[in-house]
């Protein structure tokens, strides 16, 4: 078992925000999808992993390898899709491409120009004048096109209408094929984890919640339901982020089995959805505490 990216003990403070104690790590050969609600803090590891800001404290490996003092080595082998447009405005497509290819020991012309078909790409358009889409599209064919070993990808989705952005998915899929390939990337979409990730790390103001298999939480975790008259101090014991109403409660558990066994069928046990685990996981911190 090789660790392609491996997060430590790292820490990072700002003014008004600090990633707290970061511990994470994708296996070579897999999909990684980092979600976590807005300014949880995804950017700014994603900016630490790619040394574009510095951390405070704890290791970041890539490739088994410093990502500070082995960047350049590490960067060879990385695709990376950022969500701010980090090209020169007034270049064409073509024109910026042939300055970025330049900086990598393995880029393929007849890769980029596949995507580019693949993309439409207008190759001879001004940066400044592309769409949103576009321009997440241009970055993608750029990222895939030197043989990068691992994908990171801040929100590669974003702005992409559904048919490409099922296209994309079924392209970072397709990269799977070969085993030696890894992506990291983070969304607000989810249903975008359910079609493709293997792991799943959840982030939420600045601390890991969970960073585990798609797999493990979809078999460990459940949505309980019932009327309130079921609550209890023993069954709240076992609830996430829960949330009742005049109808009756609705909540997160991560034991499913437990829930099972001590409840029965007196409450409701249901199958949640990555976005379901999301949303009850951040609503943690301000449980509802209900007044049975
Ligand atoms: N350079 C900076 N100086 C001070 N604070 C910063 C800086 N960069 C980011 N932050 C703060 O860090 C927090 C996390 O931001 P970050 O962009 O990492 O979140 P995110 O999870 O990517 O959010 P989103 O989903 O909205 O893109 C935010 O409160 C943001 O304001």
């Amino acid at each position: 078992m090789s660790n392609i990216l491996e997060i430590r003990n790292v820490s990072k403070k700002y003014k008004d925000f600090e990633l707290k104690n970061i511990n994470f790590s994708l296996e070579r050969g897999y999909i990684m999808g980092f979600i976590g609600p807005n300014g949880a803090g995804k950017t700014s590891i994603i900016k630490l992993i790619m040394n574009l800001i510095k951390k405070d404290s704890g290791t970041i490996q890539v490739f088994g390898l410093d990502h500070v003092k082995d960047e350049i080595a590490i960067k060879e082998k990385i695709g990376f899709v950022y969500d701010e447009n980090y090209f020169y405005e007034e270049l064409t497509i073509q024109e910026m491409k042939n300055i970025i290819k330049r900086f990598y020991l393995h880029w393929d012309e007849e890769v980029f120009q596949k995507f580019a078909k693949e993309f439409d790409l207008p190759l001879k358009k001004k940066i400044k004048n592309l769409s949103k889409g576009m321009k997440m599209k241009f970055s993608l064919a750029v990222a895939l096109s030197h043989h990068a070993e691992l994908l990171i990808m801040d929100e590669p989705t974003s702005g992409l209408d559904p048919l490409v952005r099922r296209e994309l998915l079924e392209i970072l899929q397709s990269l799977m094929l070969d085993e030696n390939k890894s992506i990291f990337f983070s969304t607000h979409i989810t249903s975008d984890l359910d079609k493709i990730a293997d792991f799943i790390t959840l982030i939420n103001n600045g601390e890991i919640v969970f960073s585990k298999t798609k797999d493990e939480l979809t078999e460990e975790y459940c949505i309980v339901k019932g009327t309130k008259d079921k609550l209890s101090a023993h069954l709240e014991e076992q609830l996430i982020g829960l949330k009742v109403n005049e109808l009756g409660f609705e909540a997160l558990s991560m034991n499913k089995n437990k829930i099972k066994k001590m409840f029965g069928d007196s409450v409701l046990i249901e199958k949640p959805t990555i976005e379901d685990i999301l949303v009850f996981s951040i609503r943690r911190g301000d449980q509802f505490v209900s007044s049975y």
